[in-house]
């Protein structure tokens, strides 16, 4: 991690402490050798940075979309987004919202448990503060006359699910006749853990196109699979009702999408469950994460494609939409909010037991893992059910690759060891974790 040039006195005028997050502590970017101190000094003011420019880029074609009007919203907005990026830079405070979104109270209200003197970026949690700025990119266009329906991540995301397109026709090709059986579903977990690789946020919207014949990959990436818990998730949906749901708590749009729609696929057709439900986000969210309009637009343009088993395949899972077979979950904006999942209960009692219907819980990639675990230093060895604080709406696991200085459920020894290898062996997606806790 290249840290600015200490050409201010910012450490010193925020009491910036200079080393790691202590244990069993809150992350947060007070402590200047974590990943957080890194995220808001340089990755996201330069994300930030990248929206206002595309904004002043996409101009004509943003007014021949939304109208005229769009143009003195485009000017305000760039302005807005420019202005809240250098509030992050000076550790501003995190303000209430005045908008009258259907989330506005529950962001206020949350916001006034954080004591005043630590409601500022650097001083809060690492998750309240990273979600709370994605959460005001949102206020500001839904601000305005005419770009509240916007999704200013959309290209961005249309250009990821575009750049894998060889990476799907080879997993598609790879999925067409397969056995009922827990090898295969067991690779097929895996398959999708690796998509969580092809995230925008951690690359700060540069994009990465996924190579090689997938399945091939995945014999090459075992040693980077730190926890292997499929056998468990194998054993609890073989062992579940052909007519029980699965939810997947979904991450990113593009090839990580295509990984859940091709693992949905063999859930509904080996008959290891009737219905998956796709949880999805209502705003745009951490660059590359999918709404409503990407699921559609994915599987339209697997549809349109030329290639003939990518446009069955698209059809078929149109199908499967259609039928109920696969359902949008209603539009949930718990999983927009900063809330850690051990309080689900409490603040949105009627999505946890609209969690408990379901046989299994798939959460896919490293935000939902930090709300999984709160944004906390756990002793790495920790046992993932301890750190769930009392989550457990149903049998649930957790595919992530490793983006953030957070982990447990490693034996002893390991993360020391890659530690020496390399310190920032946390930060890349590079490794991968798969766990799994049974209904309590
Ligand atoms: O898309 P994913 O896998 O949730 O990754 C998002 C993660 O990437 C980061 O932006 C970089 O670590 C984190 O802030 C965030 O947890």
């Amino acid at each position: 991690m290249t840290l600015p040039a200490q050409n201010d006195d910012f450490d010193v005028k925020n009491g910036i402490i200079d080393g790691p997050t202590p244990p069993k502590s809150e992350l947060k970017a007070l402590y200047k050798q974590s990943f957080a101190y890194y995220t808001f000094r340089v990755r996201l003011p330069s994300s930030l940075a990248t929206i206002a420019a595309a904004l002043v880029k996409d101009k004509d074609e943003l007014i021949t979309e939304y109208g005229a009007d769009a143009g003195a919203d485009i000017e305000q907005t760039a302005a807005a987004v420019t202005e809240l990026r250098q509030n992050i830079l000076n550790n501003g405070p995190l303000l209430p919202f005045r908008g009258k979104e259907t989330d506005t109270d529950v962001w206020n209200t949350f916001l006034e448990t954080i004591d005043k003197e630590k409601r500022n970026y650097f001083s809060t949690c690492w998750l309240y503060a990273e979600c709370y700025m994605y959460r005001k990119i949102s206020d500001i266009f839904q601000s305005t006359k005419s770009l509240a329906s916007y999704d200013y991540f959309g290209n961005q995301k249309k250009t990821a699910a575009k750049l894998s397109l060889d990476a799907m026709l080879a997993v598609a090709r790879a999925t067409r006749n397969t056995a009922r059986d827990g090898d295969t579903f067991r690779q097929l977990i895996k398959l999708n853990l690796w998509g969580n690789r092809c995230d925008l946020s951690i690359t700060s919207g540069k994009q990465i196109k996924p190579t090689g014949n997938a399945f091939e990959q995945i014999t090459g990436l075992e040693p980077k699979l730190l926890i292997d818990n499929t056998l468990q998730i194998w054993q609890a949906i073989d062992g579940g009702s052909k007519d029980g749901i699965v939810d997947i708590v979904c991450d990113n749009a593009g090839y990580e999408l295509y990984t859940d729609l091709i693992l949905a696929e063999y859930i509904i057709d080996k008959g290891l469950a009737s219905k998956v439900r796709f949880n999805l986000k209502a705003i745009p969210w951490f660059i590359s994460d999918v709404m409503a309009h990407d699921y559609h637009w994915t599987l339209q343009f697997m549809a349109d494609h030329e290639d003939e088993v990518l446009s069955e395949l698209g059809k078929k899972l149109q199908r499967f939409t259609e039928e109920g077979k696969f359902e949008l979950s209603p539009l949930e904006h718990f999983w927009t909010s900063p809330y850690e999942f051990y309080r689900m209960q409490e603040v949105k009692p009627e999505l946890y037991k609209r969690l408990q219907e379901a046989q299994l819980i798939i959460f896919k990639g490293d935000l939902n893992y930090r709300k999984l675990l709160g944004d906390y230093s756990w002793p790495d060895t920790e046992a993932f059910e301890t750190c769930l604080r009392g989550f457990r709406p149903s049998n649930l696991c957790t595919l992530r690759t490793v983006k953030a200085d957070l982990i447990c459920g490693l034996p002893e020894g390991v993360s020391q060891e890659l530690f020496a290898k390399d310190k920032e062996w946390m930060l890349t997606g590079e490794y991968g974790i798969i766990s799994f806790a049974k209904t309590a």
